[in-house]
C-alpha cells in the first residue's frame, strides 16, 4: 500500500531528526540525482554531457534541486540553474558552483530565453516549490516561464522530474489551480504527499517515486493507495468447504425496460467476479437471464445488495424494490452498493456498509438535495472534500468515480485508485464496477458487518480490479463495459496468483518502512535508496 502524509505531518518527523543534524537535505539530493540519473542513461545512454536545467526556487526545495545538480555535475552531466527567485538556498548554491556549474537569475526579460534554454534540456529539474507551497499556483517569473515550457513538445521536449512534489499544487489537497508545471516524473522524500495521489493534482505528478531518508512518521496516514497485494488480500476467496451460499449472494435491483444493458452489464460483472449466486431483480429478467443463464430472477435470501444502474427514481416498481430492500440493508447489516437513480432514494442516513457510486455530477447532484449547493465543476476540482462531506451528510462510504476513484470511509479514511486507463470512461463501466463491488460485498458480508470500515477497503480493490479488468481487456486501446466485465475472471486470477501470498492489509495506523541502506551522513557512495511507487514495500504499511 502506498501511503502518504500531509506536509504537516512530513515536517514534525523532520524536525527532531534535523535538529540532531541527520542530514536530510543530502539525502534527498542524493537520491534525486539519482533518480536524474537513471533519466539521462535511459534518454541518451549516458549521465556524461547530458544537458540539465534547474528550476530552483526561494526554499529548501530549490536547495534539494541545487545540491541534486551538484552530485550530477561531479558526474560530468552539464547543469545549469535557473533561479526563479532573487535568493536561492545558500549552501545549495554554493555546492553547485564548487561543483563548477552555475546560478542564472532570471528576471521578466529573461523569461523567454530561459523557458528556451529549459525546453531545450534532457531533463528539467523542478525545483520550484515543494511542500512549503501556498496552493494556488506559481506567479510571477516561475509562473511566467512554467507557463512557456508547459507548452512543450512531450515527444522531444524535456524529461520534467519534479522535486518533491509538482510545483504549485495543493500538497496536501490535490487541487490543481493556476499555473503547475507537469511532471514526468516526481521523486518525493520521506513519503508520499496526499497531493501526489489526489485529483486533480495527481494527474501532474507522473510517475511516483517515494525515497526514504529516515522519516519515523508515526499517526495516520492521510491518504492510502491499494496495490494490487492489498486487493489480493482482501479479495473473498472460496475455502475447500465453501458453498455457493457461504460465498455470499447478491441481489442486484437494476435496469428497465428503457435501459435494460445496465441490469446485464451489473449481474454479468458480480457473475464474473466470482460470487455465490446473482439474484435479479427487476423488469427486464428475460434479458437477463438470456445474457447471463447463471442469474436467479426474483426475491430471495441476499447477503449484499446493488441498486441503481438503469435504473429511474420515477419507475414506481424499481423505487418499491428498492425500498424494500434497504429495510434489510439498515436492519440487517446487509451491504450495499447505491449506484445511478437509487442514489436519490437513498434514506436520510445509512451506515457505512452503504458505498454510494456516484461520480461527480452525481455525487453535485446528491450534495445539492442536501442543501450543499455545488456543480460538477466544483467537485471535480476538489473531490477529496466532496467525499468527506458526503460521507458527514449521509454516514455512507463514498466512492467518487473518475481518472482517479476516490473512496472515503469511517474515521477519516481516503483512498485514492489510479488503476484505470482513460478507455474506461464508457458508457455502461460504472455498472459493471457496481456489479463487480457487490460481488465482493457479498463475499465478505460477515467482515464488513463486524467491521463497516471494511466497505471502504473494499470498495477500493473493487476500483483497482476493475481499472486492471480494463487493460487487460485490451492492453492500450479503447474498451467496452462488456469487455471489462468479460475480463474480470482472468484479471482476479492474475492478481491472486502474483500477489496472494503478500501481507494483508486495512486502514490503521501506519508508520513508514525503513529501506536497510540508506544514504549516510558521510558523502554516500553505494547509491540512493529509492523504492518507486510501482515496486515493493513503498512508503509504508498497515496492518489489520
Ligand atoms: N527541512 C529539510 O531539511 C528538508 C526539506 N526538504 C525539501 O524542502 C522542501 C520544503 O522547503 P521549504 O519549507 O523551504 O519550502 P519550499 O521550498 O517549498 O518553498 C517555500 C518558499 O516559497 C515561498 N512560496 C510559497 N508558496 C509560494 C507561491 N505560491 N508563490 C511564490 N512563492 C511561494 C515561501 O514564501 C517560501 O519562501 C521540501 O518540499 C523538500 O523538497 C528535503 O530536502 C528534505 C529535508
Ligand atoms: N479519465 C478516466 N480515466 C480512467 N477511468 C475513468 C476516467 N473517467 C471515468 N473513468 C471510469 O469509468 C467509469 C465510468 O463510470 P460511470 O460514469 O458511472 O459510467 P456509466 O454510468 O455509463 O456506467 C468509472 O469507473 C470511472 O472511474
Ligand atoms: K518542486
Amino acid at each position: 500500500m502506498l501511503l502518504s502524509w500531509t506536509s504537516a505531518q512530513v515536517r514534525a518527523a523532520e524536525a527532531p531528526l534535523l535538529a540532531d543534524g541527520v542530514p536530510l537535505m543530502q539525502r534527498a539530493s542524493f537520491a534525486l540525482a539519482g533518480a536524474v540519473a537513471r533519466v539521462l542513461r535511459e534518454r541518451r545512454g549516458r549521465v556524461v554531457g547530458g544537458s540539465v536545467v534547474l528550476l530552483v526556487g526561494p526554499g529548501n526545495n530549490g536547495g534539494d534541486a541545487l545540491h541534486a545538480g551538484a552530485y550530477l555535475r561531479a558526474r560530468g552531466a552539464d547543469v545549469v540553474a535557473l533561479a526563479v527567485a532573487p535568493r536561492v538556498h545558500d549552501e545549495g548554491r554554493a555546492a553547485l558552483e564548487a561543483a563548477g556549474s552555475r546560478v542564472v537569475v532570471v528576471d521578466e526579460d529573461g523569461v523567454a530565453a530561459a523557458a528556451a534554454r529549459a525546453a531545450g534540456a534532457d531533463v528539467v529539474l523542478d525545483g520550484i516549490l515543494g511542500i512549503g507551497a501556498r496552493p494556488g499556483g506559481l506567479t510571477g517569473v516561475a509562473g511566467a516561464l512554467v507557463a512557456r515550457l508547459s507548452a512543450r513538445d512531450d515527444e522531444r521536449g524535456p524529461v520534467v522530474v519534479a522535486v518533491d512534489t509538482p510545483s504549485g499544487i495543493g500538497v496536501d489537497d490535490g487541487s490543481a489551480t493556476g499555473t503547475v508545471l507537469r511532471a514526468d516524473r516526481t521523486v518525493t522524500f520521506g513519503a508520499a504527499k496526499p497531493g501526489l495521489l489526489l485529483p486533480p493534482a495527481a494527474r501532474l505528478a507522473g510517475e511516483l517515486e517515494v525515497v526514504d531518508i529516515g522519516l519515523d512518521l508515526p499517526g495516520r496516514p492521510a491518504i492510502a493507495r491499494l496495490e494490487g497485494h492489498d486487493a489480493a488480500a482482501l479479495w473473498p476467496v472460496p475455502g475447500p468447504a465453501a458453498h455457493k451460499y457461504s460465498r455470499g449472494v447478491v441481489g442486484v435491483v437494476a435496469g428497465a425496460r428503457r435501459y435494460p444493458g445496465a441490469a446485464v452489464l451489473a449481474t454479468s460483472a458480480a457473475v464474473l467476479a466470482g460470487v455465490g449466486m446473482v439474484r435479479y431483480l427487476g423488469d427486464v429478467a428475460d434479458l437477463v437471464v438470456a445474457r447471463r443463464p447463471e442469474v436467479v430472477a426474483g426475491p430471495g435470501h441476499v447477503q449484499a445488495w446493488v441498486f441503481g444502474p438503469g435504473v429511474s427514481p420515477e419507475d414506481a416498481a424499481q423505487r418499491r424494490r428498492i425500498e424494500h430492500a434497504f429495510d434489510g440493508v439498515l436492519h440487517r447489516a446487509e451491504p450495499a452498493v447505491v449506484d445511478a437513480g437509487a442514489l436519490e432514494l437513498l434514506p436520510p442516513r445509512v451506515p457505512a456498509h452503504v458505498v454510494l457510486t456516484p461520480h461527480a455530477g452525481e455525487l453535485a447532484r446528491l450534495l445539492t438535495a442536501r442543501g450543499h449547493r455545488v456543480d460538477r465543476e466544483h467537485v471535480e476540482a476538489h473531490p477529496l472534500r466532496h467525499a468527506r462531506l458526503a460521507h458527514e451528510l449521509t454516514g455512507a462510504t463514498v466512492l467518487v468515480k473518475g481518472h482517479v476513484t476516490l473512496v472515503v470511509g469511517p474515521d477519516g479514511a481516503a483512498y485514492a485508485q489510479s488503476d484505470a486507463p482513460a478507455w474506461l470512461a464508457t458508457a455502461g463501466a460504472g455498472d459493471v464496477l457496481a456489479g463487480l463491488l457487490g460481488a465482493m460485498l457479498a463475499g465478505r458480508a460477515a467482515d464488513v458487518a463486524d467491521d463497516p470500515s471494511l466497505a471502504a477497503a473494499l470498495a477500493a480493490a473493487a476500483a483497482l480490479v476493475h481499472g486492471r479488468a480494463a487493460r487487460t481487456a485490451n492492453p492500450g486501446g479503447p474498451v467496452t463495459a462488456r469487455a471489462v466485465a468479460l475480463a474480470l475472471p482472468e484479471t482476479v486470477a492474475a492478481l491472486l496468483g502474483a500477489d496472494a501470498s503478500r501481507p494483508t492489509v486495512g486502514w490503521t495506523a501506519g508508520s513508514t518502512a525503513r529501506a536497510t541502506t540508506g544514504p549516510t551522513a558521510t558523502a554516500p557512495t553505494t547509491g540512493p535508496t529509492t523504492r518507486s511507487a510501482d515496486g515493493p514495500g513503498r512508503g509504508g504499511r498497515m496492518g489489520r
